[in-house]
């Protein structure tokens, strides 16, 4: 099965193209007035058009109202809502039969424990994320690029649906695939060359370390 790639935090049409024309699966658009990624949804609804038929649109948000998820939709006709907040999961359904649209529901790893949380959302959410828990003191629950140990993800049931993320980059992707073998890997600041600014080069450079891991595990 072909590995999902998404390139979270796209904000201009350079790097967005970089994105698509590498071959991401998936392109996210940030709506949390806290991130230095932070898009609004005009902006966001521009660069959105290109990826139509190429690319899974999605929109991340954090504890969003339904006023913001309102306006998010509207501009942006994401093909899928990332919940990266404290969401429930009453809300997560509720956010997902309102908009009909599928809700990948975001949770923070440091320990095998942890992986405790996602039952309540199995069934619910269509697919989940795993990132790394927040380093003390950072006000973003995402895009820290903080890692948590991939190894964890071995004692996980195989029927989950997921993305790896949090810490990812071209220099570390192949021992994350390598380790986990997860079903789609998320990147952001990985593919910064400051705390939101997406590089052209290093989103291209992602994918070609994405595929020289792929080619040296078919060998
Ligand atoms: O990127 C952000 O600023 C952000 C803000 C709020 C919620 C989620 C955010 N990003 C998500 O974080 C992970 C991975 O980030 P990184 O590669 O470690 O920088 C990814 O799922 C983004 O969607």
């Amino acid at each position: 099965m072909a590995l999902d790639i998404k390139i979270c935090g796209l904000s201009t049409a350079e790097t967005f193209d970089a994105a698509l024309g590498n071959g991401a699966s998936h392109v996210g658009f940030i709506f949390f007035a806290k991130s230095p990624r932070n898009v609004s949804p005009e902006i966001a609804g521009r660069l959105r058009q290109a990826a139509k038929g190429r690319a899974q649109a999605v929109a991340v948000t954090v504890d969003a109202s339904d006023a913001f998820l309102d306006a998010i939709v509207a501009a942006v006709e994401p093909d899928m809502l990332q919940l990266h907040g404290k969401e429930t999961p009453e809300r997560v359904a509720e956010v997902k039969a309102h908009y009909g649209l599928p809700v990948m529901k975001a949770f923070s790893i440091r320990e095998a424990q942890d992986f405790n949380a996602i039952e309540p959302y199995r069934g619910v959410a269509d697919r989940l994320l795993f990132d790394a828990k927040p380093p003390a003191g950072s006000e973003l629950p995402g895009g820290n690029g903080a890692s948590f140990d991939w190894r964890l993800l071995a004692g996980l049931d195989a029927s989950v649906d997921y993305m790896l993320s949090g810490g990812l980059n071209a220099a570390n992707i192949g021992d994350a695939l390598r380790c986990a073998a997860p079903p789609g890997i998320d990147i952001s600041s990985g593919v910064e060359s400051a705390p939101g600014v997406k590089d052209a080069a290093l989103i291209e450079n992602f994918f070609r370390a994405v595929r020289a891991a792929s080619d040296r595990s078919a060998a």
